[in-house]
């Protein structure tokens, strides 16, 4: 099933896609697709015939497919040939990092580019959300607290990140710079989350070019081993690492997003993300 939220900024309102691609309101079912009404949702998902929800008039704006999310946990260099590409080691246990819950906009919204920044840069990622409360989790079992998968582009400004002191997470957290959706696709869609390429583009020109068999440490191992350390809730988030491509990695210098971009990305089976660049407005 792939769950949306559709309406203004802040209004969004639950909703789901027909195997028709159409838009249907689920406000009827649930009051929201977020933590608690998620872990809910879900089992009544299987019983629910979306033809008799009321269609969605129109194409309203996609909101994020997660509402209320209450942390959105990261994975850094969870790639090799990204590791390679901005010059780290690659990683023994995995790089974990916050991303400001404020951060999160739609998978059409704009990326705006914070004041002072010269080093804007994107990220295509395989998302996790989470659907049970998952605390000291084995491996084996990890998948099983996964409410579905979803686009994530974990934009990062490389000056704010990495030349400012201190930990990345200035350099993920600007307004804008979390991007989920546009769908939230539940679990039994996704068999495998090892097996899904994902690419991202900029003014069609494709920098990114993945597949997440690449990643040092699998979806299974990452839940398990964040639940190591905090409790994961139903609509939390790990956003899980990136590969190669990124503007920070391009020779001979580096590229950075500017005004007037558009920004593509996507995850096989999961949809699209279109982005235009934008200055913050003083
Ligand atoms: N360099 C950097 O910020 N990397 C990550 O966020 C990542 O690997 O996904």
């Amino acid at each position: 099933m792939k769950l949306v939220r559709y309406g203004p900024k802040g209004k969004e309102r639950p909703g789901l896609l027909d195997a028709e691609g159409r838009l249907r309101d689920l406000s009827g079912v649930v009051p929201d697709i977020q933590g608690p009404v998620l872990k809910r949702l879900l089992p009544r998902l299987t019983r629910l015939n979306p033809t008799r929800l009321p269609l969605v008039p129109g194409r309203p704006r996609l909101g994020p497919c997660v509402g209320g999310v209450g942390k959105f946990v990261c994975i850094g260099l969870n790639y090799k040939d990204h590791a390679e590409e901005t010059g780290a080691a690659y990683p023994k246990e995995p790089v974990v990092f916050l991303k400001a819950t404020s951060a999160i906009s739609g998978p059409y919204d704009p990326i705006v580019i914070p004041r002072g920044s010269q080093k804007t840069d994107w990220e295509v990622e395989l998302g996790v959300v989470i659907g049970r409360t998952a605390r000291y989790i084995s491996e084996a079992e990890a998948l099983e607290y996964v409410a579905g998968y979803c686009v994530v582009n974990d934009v990062s400004e490389r000056a704010f990140q990495l030349e400012r002191g201190g930990q990345w997470d200035k350099g993920k957290s600007c307004d804008s710079f979390g991007p989920i959706g546009p769908y939230l696709v539940t679990r039994d869609e996704v068999p495998d989350p090892q097996n899904l390429r994902l690419w991202l583009e900029v003014d069609g020109r494709r920098y990114q070019n993945g597949h997440t068999r690449e990643m040092i440490f699998s979806v299974a191992q990452l839940v398990s081993y964040v639940s190591q350390f905090m409790s994961l809730h139903p609509g939390d988030i790990i956003a899980t690492g990136t590969p190669a491509g990124v503007g920070l990695g391009q020779k001979p210098e580096p590229v950075y997003l500017r005004p007037g971009q558009v920004v593509r990305l996507g995850v096989e089976g999961l949809g699209e993300q279109r982005h235009r660049v934008v200055a913050e407005e003083d």
